[in-house]
């Protein structure tokens, strides 16, 4: 009863983003959906169990496109809503922030760290049309691999996944700007404010493209701030329609890195932390100077993993309250706080901040869902506000359903899945979290 309610939760889930189309006409998958079963055997689908994402099907719509996928087991005899098969695909993180921010200086600090890991970090550089497509690979004395391309991110990566796998444990994207395309951003100012570094086509690609999708799993988004000239960038006033750069790219991300904390005053750095948290509640924080972060905080995400999705706002909230030091007259401390009491503090932040257009919307209730409602409710959302939603995450509990119900997404890209069994004692609640224009 359960594991069928579970089939249809997900089924469901998939086919009312879908609504105008058959979702099983443009299925692109890897396995018989298993998921599916009653309906997989009637589709025709190229199978590769041999691919160590055997778990992943996932459903393409053509223009305006929707892509959607859910996770299912690959075995007919494992349990398949409470066991998940791993998921051997080689992770890759992005990079991303604002001209300056310090992106090179992580990148740097990655590269040349003594960390044991072995990672390929590609320079994707936005270059004009014409680009011949060029690229380099280099490997570094400490067993990373070095990548610039112009152009084919695409191409890079699966030239990277084909010819180098097995000497690489993950893939670290910088979204740059090459020096024409700079030349290019002072005098074309539109341009500038119109396509930098936006994290979002590169997100799509992990999903979009069959050839990456098989072999690189997205990790998690990494967003650098600039701590002396954000405030400037977030309040930059744009055209109506206009998103601010600067906002997109806190929202899209999972972890966002605060640098040059060197070249400003506590009050300013706490100010801007509010200012970032008012935008994206999702996302963990951490203040920098030069980059300077373990490792693991940039290269063990998890951000687009369905089984942490949940977990991951839990972890977020306790560090929300380690994160959040002040300074309190010339002394320097940290201390667990409340941001509800945030009133009680004088931060000597400016107190008129201008609207970012894009804020985090959470939603806690108890209790079980209807199935029905609450696919009309999100089905609906989504058709509708994909375009305006940036990140959503969440964890569902269905009535008569016994596993919990997790998902995530970006824009038009819905990931759900069953997840592990509710606890007997375990209060059933639901919990979901946007990031959105408000
Ligand atoms: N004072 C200070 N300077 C920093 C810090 N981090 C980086 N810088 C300097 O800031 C400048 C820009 O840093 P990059 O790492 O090149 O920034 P980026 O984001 O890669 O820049 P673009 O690729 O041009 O967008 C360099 O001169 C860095 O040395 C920091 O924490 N404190």
């Amino acid at each position: 009863m359960a594991s069928s309610l579970a089939t249809e939760t997900a089924t469901t889930f998939l086919s009312f983003t879908s609504r105008p189309q058959n979702p099983f006409a443009k299925i692109r998958t890897t396995v018989p959906p298993v998921l599916f079963k009653p309906r997989a055997r009637n589709l025709s689908c190229k199978t590769t169990p041999s691919s160590s994402h055997s778990k992943f099907i996932a459903f393409r719509v053509p223009r305006p496109y929707r892509r959607f996928t859910v996770s299912a087991s690959a075995s007919e005899d494992s349990d398949l809503f409470t066991k998940i098969p791993p998921d051997n695909r080689s992770p890759a993180s992005i990079i991303t922030g604002f001209l300056g921010s310090g992106k090179t200086t992580l990148l740097n600090h990655i590269l040349t760290a003594d960390h044991g890991k072995r990672i390929a970090v590609i320079e994707n550089e936005l270059v004009a049309a014409k680009s011949t497509g060029a690229e380099d690979i280099i490997m570094l004395n400490n067993g990373c691999l070095s990548c610039t391309v112009r152009g084919d991110l695409v191409r890079m990566i699966s030239e990277l996944v084909s010819k180098k796998k097995g000497k690489f444990d993950h893939i670290v994207i910088e979204t740059t700007v090459g020096s024409f395309e700079l030349f290019r951003l002072v005098v074309n100012l539109k341009f500038y404010f119109s396509g930098l570094a936006n994290p979002a086509p590169i997100i799509q690609t992990f999903y979009a493209e069959d050839a990456i999708f098989n072999e690189v799993k997205l990790d998690g988004v990494v967003t650098l701030v600039d701590a002396k000239h954000a405030g400037f960038h977030l309040d930059e006033v744009k055209p109506k329609g206009v998103v601010n750069e600067a906002v997109e790219q806190i929202a899209y991300a999972d972890r966002i890195i605060v640098n040059k904390t060197d070249l400003v005053g506590g009050p300013q750095v706490a100010s801007l932390v509010e200012r970032i948290k008012n935008i994206n509640r999702m996302a963990r924080m951490k203040r920098t100077e030069f980059g300077k972060v373990d490792l693991d905080y940039v290269l063990v995400i998890g951000g687009f993993d369905l089984e942490s999705a949940v977990d991951a706002k839990e972890d977020d909230a306790a560090h929300d309250r380690h994160d959040h030091d002040h300074n309190h007259g010339h002394h320097h401390h940290h201390h667990e706080h409340d941001p509800e009491h945030e009133h009680h503090h004088d931060h000597h932040s400016h107190d008129h901040t201008h609207d970012p257009g894009v804020s985090s919307v959470g939603i806690v209730c108890e209790g079980n869902l209807d199935l029905d409602k609450a696919n009309m409710w999100l089905g609906t959302l989504l058709m509708e506000r994909s375009e305006d939603i940036y990140r959503m995450k969440g964890l569902l509990s269905v009535r008569g359903m016994d596993e919990r119900f997790v998902f995530q997404g970006v824009h038009d890209i819905f990931q759900g899945l069953p997840d592990r069994m509710w606890g007997p004692d375990e209060p059933r609640v639901n919990k979901i979290v946007f990031i959105g224009k408000t």
